[in-house]
């Protein structure tokens, strides 16, 4: 990722990609104590456009408000940043990756004394999961990693080091010949994907995990309303393995998963082992909204 062309916005101005650079003393890279988000850009029938903008330079804010990190930037210049990014490399759609991380100003757990630095990086990145994936449907592991206790690390935030646990419940899965993993929180109920928020349908109601130990995905609130268009109502509550086992239909919803179907949980085929009727339908529904195919929606697209 290091070596390409482009220009990454790093300290209030753009950079040249290759000169984006960091210490290896930097203080978050050794303690793991980084706020960031995954957002995309999609090239829209009215031009490229940033997809809910707001909620993701709120979500990054909130999460350094949560971790105690002061980002010394304002929500209006971070996202004027993430559109300047997008222009500045001739991107017609992509997935930036914003991040605010401790410098390498001092060594030591307590980060008095370090600068908050924000790098935000743009790139394009396909289907998470694969092309195929958003139609067949994918193939899920319930993880032998617990998602973490909400005292352990706080789950409104996007936090760096939470993803350790993430990569170790994606590496168990894919060695095991799945595509993604399925993480239960500390009691043993669904929490979500290593990278993603998770729906259920049953008897054509939906389901999701009550979000405690999950993050607030902003696909996630998307589907949410989108379901609601359709009438049908998001039910939140405890979710067991196999309620999943025996659905009609699963699917996950990320930034970078979009609506990725469910077609396996743990060797059990879910429904008819393929992208299920409702899933196709709010997934239809989604892509037409990024791309600009709803006015109705048009407000959560920033063009640039
Ligand atoms: C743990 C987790 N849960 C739910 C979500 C969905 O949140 P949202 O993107 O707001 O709908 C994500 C985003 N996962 C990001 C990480 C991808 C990566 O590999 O890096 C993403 O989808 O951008 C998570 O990382």
């Amino acid at each position: 990722m290091a070596d390409r062309d482009g220009f990454i916005w790093y300290d209030g101005k753009l950079v040249p990609w290759r000169e984006a650079t960091t210490h290896v003393l930097t203080h978050s890279l050794h303690y793991g104590l980084s706020v960031f988000e995954g957002v995309r850009a999609y090239n829209t029938v009215k031009g490229t456009a940033i997809f809910r903008l707001a909620e993701h330079t709120q979500r990054l804010l909130n999460s350094g408000k949560i971790y105690m990190m002061n980002i010394p930037y304002s929500k209006e210049v971070l996202m004027e940043a993430q559109l300047e990014v997008v222009r500045a490399n001739k991107l017609e759609s992509c997935y930036l990756r914003p991040i605010a991380f401790y410098g390498s100003e001092k060594m030591g757990i307590s980060t008095d004394g370090a600068t908050v630095h924000v790098a935000i990086a743009a790139w394009p990145w396909g289907a998470y999961l694969g092309e195929e994936a958003l139609e067949n449907g994918i193939r899920v592991k319930t993880s032998s990693f617990a998602r973490h206790h909400v005292n352990v690390t706080m789950p409104r935030a996007k936090l760096a080091s939470t993803y350790a646990n993430s990569i170790l419940a994606n590496a168990e899965a894919v060695e095991a010949g799945y595509d993604e993993a399925l993480l239960l929180d500390t009691q043993g109920f669904v929490a979500e994907g290593a990278g993603e928020n998770l729906f259920v349908i049953k008897d054509g109601a939906i389901y999701e995990p009550e979000i405690a130990s999950a993050l607030t995905g902003i696909t996630r609130s998307s589907v949410i309303q989108v379901a609601k268009e359709f009438g049908l109502d998001v039910i939140s509550k405890r979710i067991t393995r196999d309620d999943i086992y025996i659905a009609d239909e699963a699917f996950f919803t990320g930034t970078a998963a979009e609506v990725t179907p469910i077609r396996d949980l743990d060797n059990r085929v879910i429904g008819e082992g393929k992208r299920g009727p409702i899933t196709e339908k709010l997934q239809k529904r989604f892509f037409e909204i990024v791309n600009g195919k709803a006015p109705e929606y048009e407000h959560w697209l920033s063009f640039i």
